[in-house]
């Protein structure tokens, strides 16, 4: 097994040269379980995420989606390769919203604020303007059990945002929707995205890397589409989305690329005898 590296840099890195990635996965393998009876899960995994680049990871449910996300997130280290963030912390958001039930939403959302140094007078100003970017206005007295799953998933991205972070890890955050909510949600994102990457926006940029196996979110969503075989994960093969944004999921250029995605999905879980 080769040498394990993590580098993070820190936000605040004292470097004048730009970085050409926001993220790096370079040479990234994982085992899990002792030696000798060891399960390989992820093999010589090497992505580039460009600043403010959209990415989909898609590959059949087991080939190791959530661990490689994990390990961008840097929740466990990779057994060989190096995973490099160099805009610090990445934000993290889940299928399960994860808020705090006996928080309100506003409360949630100005936990993460805190945790980043936001002085307090500031954070409620700071939570009602994200609560209003994912069109929640009003909601910041809500407690979570008074929202609806959109609802939910709304706040849970505003509290991601509220880490202004370069770089959003999502691990298919909006699968336990219906499909009519899930398309609201699409459309949100997408424009947070395109927002935050304005020349004008004053931001830094948002990166994501989107971890899902439905190809028609993936196709919707990502700029660059990356398909992980399985057992262990490699990358099979990757496209590049050109499809015009705003994009619908009904849209024939969708539909079309969505088949020949499939084609190869069906490809991999077939040559790993998965079903
Ligand atoms: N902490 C762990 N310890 C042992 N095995 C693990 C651990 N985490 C993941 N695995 C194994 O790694 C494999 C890949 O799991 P992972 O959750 O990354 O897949 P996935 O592609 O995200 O799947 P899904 O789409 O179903 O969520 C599975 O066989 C899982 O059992």
């Amino acid at each position: 097994m080769t040498t394990t590296t993590l580098t993070k840099r820190p936000a605040t890195a004292d470097t004048d040269t730009p970085v050409p990635y926001a993220a790096r996965i370079d040479h990234v393998s994982k085992s899990f379980g002792r030696p000798g009876a060891q399960q390989h899960v992820l093999d010589d995994i090497s992505i580039d995420v460009a600043p403010g680049e959209f990415v989909c990871l898609l590959g059949a449910s087991g080939c190791g989606k959530s661990t490689l996300l994990n390990l961008v997130a840097g929740l466990d280290v990779p057994s060989a390769g190096a995973i490099d963030a160099p805009g610090g912390r990445p934000a993290l958001m889940f299928q399960e919203h994860a808020l705090f039930p006996w928080l309100t939403a506003g409360r949630n959302i100005e936990l993460a604020l805190r945790l980043r140094g936001v002085p307090r007078a500031e954070r409620r100003d700071e939570a009602e303007r994200l609560l209003e970017l994912v069109r929640l206005k009003g909601a910041y007295g809500k407690r979570v059990h008074e929202l609806s799953g959109g609802m939910r998933q709304r706040v849970a991205m505003a509290r991601a945002l509220a880490q202004d972070s370069q770089l959003l890890l999502m691990d298919e955050p909006f699968a336990a929707l219906d499909a009519i909510t899930r398309d609201v949600l699409h459309d949100e994102l997408t424009r947070i995205w395109r927002t935050a990457n304005d020349s004008g926006s004053g931001t830094g940029g948002l990166s994501v890397l989107f971890v899902t196996h439905n190809v028609r979110e993936a196709v919707r969503l990502a700029e660059r589409v990356i398909l992980l075989s399985s057992r262990p994960g490699r990358v099979a093969r990757e496209w590049q989305v050109d499809i015009p944004q705003p994009r619908r999921i009904e849209d024939a250029a969708v539909a079309d690329l969505s088949i020949e995605i499939t084609e190869q999905l069906r490809g991999e879980i077939r040559r790993h005898g998965q079903h």
